[in-house]
């Protein structure tokens, strides 16, 4: 077994990773369960493993009940936040139980964001079964829905107190979706390590096959790294995390205009973002336009869209750069972004000219 430590002081967990661990998992969630009966969260698809760990849960001796919600980013939602706390107290959820978040990024934003708020706070578990939640969303304790105006626009802090990542799963998420999650894995490489980069162009085919070393490497080495930057940077605020934004701000755009709907999957708009972020740093003298032209090959090598157009959006800059406006980087009125110097050379830029990202979008559009 790999375990990665996220150093937090009080709030510190270990990521747990091993093939098979979910049919293990009830031996690692009961001493959370204090002899309660423990509520899991989790989605339709999600359903064979959710029996698999309901039956290793009652082997550790530990009563379940599950929740089951419908998938897909739209319950990252008020209402289904609404259903999922009334749920939740129904069971009658103490402050000092722990709720398990069995899914992906969507059950576990929407749980640990249920699970900071009810009763002013419980404990919760990750045990993450798609790829982007495996490298990303099940470590770092942001949570949060979505609203109108906006991508994960109101949510909160909450560290989860295990995370449990069994590779296996992953044998039945859908290509479109494993695709997704590989576009996090990669910005890892495109953040700050450029070695990782040239890793990831050269067994991006294997992983993405399933071959389960290819996996497991990638899925410990971005937890590993997910964790590093979290531990110096637990809430943002002095811009070590907000690397980990990289792609996001031209995501996140792109995702409203799509309405948070499976036209485009997070993943699929961060890599469209990532491009840009790279597309515009090369544009304004400050990539070698080479890089910017090797990130967008691996993308599209990999079936990932590599322009606003190959993501399926077709919005001018302005409204696009409408949409930035409301991103969480927003600072005394100006927003930073994530630009590069180079391929694993990310840094938060605070002098950006939003005219410029309106025009290179314009340009982009129309090319
Ligand atoms: N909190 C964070 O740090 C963070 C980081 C990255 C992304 N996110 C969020 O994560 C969300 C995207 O997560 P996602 O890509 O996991 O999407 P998702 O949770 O919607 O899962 C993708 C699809 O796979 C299905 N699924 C899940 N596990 C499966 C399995 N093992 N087999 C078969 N089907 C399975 C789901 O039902 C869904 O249809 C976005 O809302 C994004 O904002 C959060
Ligand atoms: O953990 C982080 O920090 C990230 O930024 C990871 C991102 O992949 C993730 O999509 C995150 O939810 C985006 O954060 P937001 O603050 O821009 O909503
Ligand atoms: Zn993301």
């Amino acid at each position: 077994m790999t375990i990665v430590p996220v150093a937090l002081g009080d709030r510190s967990y270990d990521v747990m990773i091993e093939a098979g661990l979910l049919g293990r998992a009830g031996d690692h969630l009961a001493p959370l369960a204090r002899g309660r009966r423990m509520a899991i969260v989790s989605d339709e698809n999600v359903r064979p493993h959710l029996a698999t760990l309901t039956t290793s849960l009652s082997a550790a001796g530990v009563d379940s009940e599950a929740i089951v919600l419908a998938p897909g980013e739209a319950s990252k939602s008020w209402a289904t936040l609404e259903q999922l706390t009334d749920q939740l107290i129904a069971l009658g959820v103490e402050r000092g139980d722990h709720v398990v978040a069995l899914g992906g990024g969507v059950i576990g934003d929407l749980v640990g964001f249920a699970c900071s708020i009810v009763k002013r706070g419980c404990g919760f578990v990750q045990v993450p079964t798609t790829l982007l939640a495996q490298v990303d969303s099940s470590v770092g304790g942001k949570t949060a829905i979505n609203t109108r105006a906006g991508k994960n626009l109101v949510g909160s802090f909450h560290q989860p107190a295990l995370v449990l990542i069994d590779p296996e799963v992953l044998d039945t998420l859908p290509a479109r979706d494993l695709r997704a999650g590989y576009a996090e894995v990669v910005k890892y490489g495109l953040i700050d390590d450029p070695s990782f980069f040239a890793w990831c162009e050269a067994n991006a085919g294997a992983l993405l096959a399933g071959d389960p070393a290819a996996r497991e490497h990638a899925i410990a080495h971005s937890v590993a790294a997910k964790a590093r930057i979290v531990a110096a940077d637990e809430r943002e605020t002095t811009g070590t995390r907000a690397l980990l934004n990289l792609g996001h701000t031209f995501g996140h755009a792109l995702e409203v205009e799509a309405g948070f709907s499976d036209r485009l999957l997070h993943g699929e708009g961060v890599a469209a973002g990532m491009a840009l972020a790279f597309g515009f740093s090369a544009a304004q003298g400050i990539a070698p336009a080479e890089d910017a032209e090797r990130v967008k090959a691996h993308l599209r090598a990999v079936g990932l869209p590599d322009s606003a157009a190959a993501a399926g959006i077709d919005a001018d800059g302005q409204a696009l750069v409408a949409h930035m406006l409301h991103d969480k980087k927003m600072d005394a009125g100006t927003l930073p972004f994530l630009l590069a110097r180079g391929i694993g050379q990310t840094y938060l830029d605070r002098s950006v000219d939003l005219t410029a990202v309106e025009a290179f979008l314009d340009a982009e559009r129309r090319s």
